[in-house]
């Protein structure tokens, strides 16, 4: 169920790599337990966006961010912070399916096991419910020792949500999950989404404004490392306020 309480209070946030000024200024209360899509054209800043969140950026090396990410009240990027309490909160699904190379079973018992979750018959509980969250369970439950890699596309990002699921976030990060999916994988994935969030606050980067306009509550339209426009999804693409959000949508650039 939406609610007003923001998941992510993003303010004054500025990222640079080396001396690429990727995110200008950001502003923004993301709603916890809803869909939030990020748009723009290439290149103007939406992964990096997503990447903040959960601080991934850590990992690139001569990257400056600057300003606060709330997360539960707490700037992230605080020194104190946790980055690895941080990640398991917050989970993240690729463009491109990644299983690991091991079993349907392995691959959703993988985050579990690594929090030291070690007894089977618990962890067993935890692989089932998780597939079933994912809408899998039906599809796999005879196949829970088969190769991840022997799944489908479709299927293998459904099991990239289900480790997801696994390890209880509360956040689940999705850059482009569905472009390398057919046009069923992507409507089994989007029904997904709709079930899961009254339960986790979801942020979707999409190059599809359709997919925005179907799945999200709230959207955001990203140029060239600055947030333009932020409103809720129906009246930005009925009535977005701002001639380069108008322009976007329909078309004309990007
Ligand atoms: N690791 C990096 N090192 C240096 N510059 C980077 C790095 N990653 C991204 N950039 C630059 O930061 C800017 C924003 O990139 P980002 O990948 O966030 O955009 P995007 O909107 O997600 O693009 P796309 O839709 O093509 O995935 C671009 O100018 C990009 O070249």
């Amino acid at each position: 169920m939406t609610t007003d309480k923001p998941a992510f209070k993003v303010e004054g946030l500025d990222l640079y790599y080396g001396k690429t000024h990727a995110l200008k200024n950001i502003n923004i209360d993301i709603p916890e337990r809803s869909i939030t899509a990020i748009i723009g054209p290439s290149g103007c800043g939406k992964s990096t966006f997503l990447k903040c969140l959960d601080r991934m950026n850590d990992l690139i090396p001569g990257t400056r961010v600057e300003g606060t990410v709330n997360f539960k009240g707490k700037n992230i990027y605080d020194k104190d912070v946790d980055v690895v309490e941080l990640r398991k909160n917050i989970g993240m699904v690729f463009q491109k399916p990644n299983p690991f190379p091991m079993s349907v079973y392995d691959n959703v018992a993988y985050g579990p096991r690594i929090h030291g979750i070690k007894d089977r018959a618990k962890l067993d509980i935890t692989v089932e419910t998780s597939l079933r969250q994912a809408a899998l369970w039906d599809e796999l439950k005879d196949r829970l020792h088969d190769s991840a890699m022997s799944l489908s596309g479709g299927q293998q990002q459904r099991l990239c949500i289900a480790r997801c699921l696994a390890v209880e976030p509360e956040v689940i990060l999705m850059d482009e999950p569905c472009s390398a999916l057919d046009p069923i994988a992507t409507s089994k994935i989007e029904d997904l989404m709709q079930k899961l969030k009254d339960r986790y606050t979801i942020i979707i980067v999409t190059h599809n404004m359709q997919q925005a306009a179907r799945v999200s509550e709230k959207t955001a339209f990203f140029l060239m490392g600055e947030l333009i426009e932020y409103c809720d999804t129906k009246k930005i693409f009925e009535a977005p306020k701002d001639k380069r959000t108008e322009d976007y949508i329909t078309g004309r650039f990007g």
